[in-house]
C-alpha cells in the first residue's frame, strides 16, 4: 500500500502542484491518476520514487516513510514507465530490457535470456530483439518500455501516460495487453492518463484531480460514473457519461461471461 498523507508540493517558483493530499493506493491493483493538463499528476506520482520531495506531509510505501529510504534503493523496487518510452537509442531492444539487471551486476548472458522471455510477455515478436528504437514503431517502443520496467520484477510500477502517443486503435491493443499483464503479475500499478475514457478501463480505482493539485474525488469507475462528485467530475467525464456507463457495464458482462 502507498499512502499520501497530507502532501503539499509547492515547486520554488510557488506554484503549487499538489495541495495537501491524503490518498491510499491499495497493493497489487491499478490506480489511475486522472485530470486536466498541470493538475499535478506527474508531481504525484514522482513523490513516490522521490523524483520530487515533498514541501509537506508524508509519502509511505507499506507503512515506511520513503525519506528513509535512499534514492537508487527506493528505484530498485519502483519500476517508471514513461511517455515516448525513454528508451537507450544506441542500445538494442533486448540489451534495454536488461538494463537494469546489467546494473544489478546481473551475468550479461542471463540477463538477456531474461529480457526475451519477458519481450514475449508484452507481446514483443523475437525478431525485434536487436533492432535499435529508431527501427520500432511508437507502439512497439512503449512494450519495451513496460518490458524494462518489469526487468527487475518490481513490486510497485509507476506509469506516466505511457500509451498516449500512440493512436487510438494501437493504444486499445496495449491497454488490453496490459491488462492481461496485470491479472498475471499483479503490481502495485500507479497510472497516470489525462483520458478519461483509459482511466475507466482501467483503473481498479481512479483519483480525479483538477488544477491546483486538488483531488476531487476518489472511487472506483462504476461509482465514478455513477455519482460524480460536483460538476468538476461531471464535466470531466462529459456528455457522454451514460455512453460510456453503458459500455463500462457492458465490457464487465463480457468478462464475467468469459470467465463462466
Ligand atoms: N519543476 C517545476 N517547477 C515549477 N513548476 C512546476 C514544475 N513541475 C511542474 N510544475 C507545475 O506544477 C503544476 C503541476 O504539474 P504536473 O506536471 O504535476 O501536472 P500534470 O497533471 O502531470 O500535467 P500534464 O498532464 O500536463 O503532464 C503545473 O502548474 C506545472 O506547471
Amino acid at each position: 500500500m502507498i499512502t499520501f498523507d497530507g502532501v503539499t508540493k509547492r515547486y520554488p517558483d510557488g506554484t503549487v502542484a499538489v495541495d495537501g493530499l491524503d490518498l491510499q493506493i491499495p497493493a497489487g491493483r491499478i490506480t489511475v491518476l486522472v485530470g486536466p493538463s498541470g493538475c499535478g499528476k506527474t508531481t504525484t506520482l514522482r513523490m513516490i520514487n522521490r523524483m520530487v520531495e515533498p514541501s509537506a506531509g508524508t509519502v509511505r510505501i507499506d507503512g515506511r516513510d520513503v525519506r528513509e529510504i535512499d534514492p537508487p534503493t527506493l528505484r530498485r523496487g519502483i519500476g517508471y514507465v514513461i511517455q515516448q518510452a525513454g528508451l537507450f537509442p544506441h542500445r538494442t531492444v533486448v540489451d534495454n530490457i536488461a538494463t537494469v539487471p546489467f546494473l544489478l551486476g546481473r551475468p550479461k548472458k542471463e540477463a538477456r535470456r531474461q529480457a526475451r522471455e519477458l519481450m514475449e510477455r508484452v507481446g514483443l515478436d523475437e525478431a525485434m530483439a536487436d533492432r535499435y528504437p529508431a527501427q520500432l514503431s511508437g507502439g512497439q517502443q512503449q512494450r519495451v518500455g513496460v518490458a524494462r520496467a518489469l526487468a527487475a520484477d518490481p513490486p510497485i510500477l509507476l506509469m506516466d501516460e505511457p500509451f498516449s502517443a500512440v493512436d487510438p486503435i494501437v493504444r486499445r491493443g496495449l491497454q488490453d495487453e496490459f491488462l492481461r499483464l496485470q491479472a498475471e503479475l499483479e503490481k502495485t500499478i500507479v497510472f497516470v492518463t489525462h483520458d478519461i475514457d483509459e482511466a475507466v478501463r482501467l483503473g481498479h480505482r481512479i483519483a480525479v484531480f483538477r488544477v491546483g493539485g486538488a483531488l476531487v474525488q476518489y472511487a472506483t469507475p462504476e461509482e465514478l460514473l455513477a455519482e460524480p462528485a460536483g460538476d468538476f467530475v461531471r464535466d470531466f467525464l462529459g456528455g457522454e457519461r451514460g455512453i460510456r456507463r453503458l459500455r463500462f457495464f457492458h465490457e464487465l458482462d463480457a468478462e464475467e461471461a468469459a470467465d463462466r
